[in-house]
């Protein structure tokens, strides 16, 4: 690759006019030919945008006008990276430079990653014609520039830099993604990181990133690589949109349905390409691309109406797709010559992952937000005992050992209160069940009343209660069970009338060796009060009032 000679002083007077085209209706023109053309005034002013998927061979003549004394060395952008066979003529009076490039060649000559062929060329002083000559099935876009050295090496730095972050944003999401994936599960999260690594894959294909920089002898693979990465891209956002939305699971047809297009849509490049096939293969990877890329639209928006706007996450999805599907739909129809083609335009779908990346990562953070609230309710809910909602005898276990630690290391006071109503049976019986279940939940509530923060209360099972008091001696717990057998036997009418409890307390001595033994004592002591006639609180080892 010659270089050109290095301008320190910007060059803002070298101009170039606009460019003629003209497309070849029969066999390949020759320079001469093309030039007898052009005085025939075969071809047409202006250069509208993509010459469109599978266009003829065309014909491209500018001109470049160099108003100094001496020959300046410029850079002269043709066109996309991904253009196969392309020929350009250097001519000056009668001197011709003639170059062949494009990706039929190996080597990935003249690529500039993301901005393009660009080819050095020498411009002597006055007016200089460059022709060029582009054959390719794949989207013919030419985007003619004069850039000095000093312009080319800062638009190749900026170029750069977007490139690097864009890559680095978007690469950092797909490392968070598939690491959150490996620790938490969710296949939503796997799903999304293969679908950011397919654009970043995509985008380093069709710029010429990897053309010029990790396959540049591999001209089949070049061909193919940018349709098969265009398909790839379409299907991961499509599985990526049935795993973040549920429907593998809520709509299994239509998942498995959109899977087999996706299969369809996967396999269409590579058999076209084994048949050699490069013309078809264009044809079918740009609309299953397009139609792929919609596909999610009309997910996100069906899970977000259903769900009237409620569902949080579809709709972080829905508004992200359309991003990623505006941007998509932008750079394929620039590329393909449907919009006009622009730098923006062109860069469109980068600023519209990078949009809906951000959206994406917000709306997958909700459903993990989402996921830790509802283990964090099936944990409690496990804890709880569900008709009084009183601590059940699992959160009982936890509570109570941390409290006997306690009180056993420091030396301090515990005491363990039992409570059971009197002729519960009978109330069941005499008024009914949910007669009985009020009148439990109406004695949970006493319980909790009663109970200090620190206070470890449990619905035992059926009509009998426990309290683990840290703290309190056997006279104060004693003193808390007649309270609670004083406020039932006030029970109002309202509520039932008169309750009988019986109780039974047993402080922590010196002997007693466990928890379980505190509560057997506080049990026995139980029994003591019932034995005793009912209605009245025993502490354990003392006699019963
Ligand atoms: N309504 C209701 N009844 C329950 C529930 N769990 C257990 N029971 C009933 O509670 C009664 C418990 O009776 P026991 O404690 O054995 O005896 P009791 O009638 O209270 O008599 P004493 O304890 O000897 O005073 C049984 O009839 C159980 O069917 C419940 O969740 N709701």
């Amino acid at each position: 690759r010659a270089d050109a000679p290095r301008n320190e002083a910007p060059v803002t007077d070298v101009s170039l006019g606009e460019p003629w085209l003209m497309a070849e209706t029969g066999a390949p023109l020759t320079l001469a030919e093309a030039q007898a053309a052009w005085r025939a005034g075969a071809f047409r002013e202006g250069l509208r945008g993509s010459l469109g998927l599978g266009a003829r061979p065309h014909w491209m003549r500018v001109e470049a006008h160099n108003p100094r004394a001496s020959a300046l060395g410029m850079h002269y952008r043709i066109g996309m990276s991904w253009l196969d066979r392309v020929t350009l003529h250097v001519v000056h009076g009668g001197s011709v430079q003639a170059f062949r490039l494009g990706d039929d060649l190996p080597g990935a000559l003249y690529v500039e990653p993301g901005l393009g062929m660009v080819v050095p060329v020498t411009l002597a002083p006055g007016r200089t014609e460059l022709w060029v000559r582009v054959d390719t099935p794949d989207p013919l876009l030419l985007s003619p520039r004069l850039w000095s050295s000093d312009e080319l090496v800062r638009t190749k730095r900026a170029t750069a830099y977007g490139y690097g972050a864009l890559y680095g944003y978007i690469g950092a999401l797909a490392v968070f993604f598939a690491l959150l994936w490996l620790s938490l599960g969710a296949q939503s999260n796997s799903a999304y990181s293969v679908y950011l690594l397919s654009f970043i894959a995509l985008n380093v294909g069709y710029t010429g990133h990897g053309w010029f920089g990790l396959w540049p002898q591999a001209v089949d693979l070049q061909r193919y690589v940018n349709l098969v990465l265009m398909t790839t891209f379409g299907s991961a956002g499509m599985v990526f949109g049935l795993r973040y939305l549920g429907l593998d699971v809520t709509r299994p047809r239509l998942s498995r349905g959109l899977m087999g297009f996706a299969v369809v849509g996967l396999a269409s490049v590579p058999l076209c390409a084994v048949f050699g096939a490069h013309e078809a293969a264009v044809l079918a990877a740009f609309p299953y691309t397009l139609v792929a890329t919609a596909v999610p639209v009309v997910l996100g928006g069906m899970v977000a109406l259903r769900a009237r706007g409620q569902d949080v996450s579809a709709n972080y999805y829905l508004a992200a797709i359309v991003f990623g599907l505006g941007g998509a739909v932008v750079t394929t129809l620039s590329v393909w010559g449907l919009l006009p083609f622009t730098v923006s335009g062109f860069h469109a779908l980068e600023v519209g992952v990078a949009l809906e990346a951000t959206l994406l990562a917000l709306g997958l953070s909700h459903q993990v937000r989402d996921r830790e609230r509802v283990r964090q309710q099936a944990s409690l809910q496990a804890r709880t005992d569900a008709l009084t909602g009183l601590p059940n005898r699992l959160a009982f276990e936890e509570r109570a050992s941390l409290a006997w630690r306690l009180s056993v290391r420091h030396h301090r006071p515990l005491s363990a209160l039992v409570l059971d109503v009197d002729r519960f049976k009978a109330i069941n019986d005499e008024l009914g069940h949910q007669a009985g279940d009020d009148c439990l939940r109406w004695l949970a509530r006493q319980i909790q009343e009663q109970c200090r923060v620190t206070d470890v209360p449990v619905r035992w099972g059926g009509d009998e209660f426990v309290v683990l008091m840290p703290e309190l001696g056997a006279d104060e717990a004693a003193a808390m069970a007649e309270r609670l057998r004083a406020v039932a036997q006030a029970r109002p009418a309202s509520e039932g009338g008169a309750l009988g409890l019986s109780l039974g307390v047993a402080e922590r001595g010196p002997d007693t060796a466990t928890l379980e033994a505190l509560l057997h004592a506080a049990d026995w002591a139980l029994l003591q009060a019932k034995r005793a006639g009912r209605n009245r609180v025993a502490i354990a080892g003392r006699d019963v009032a």
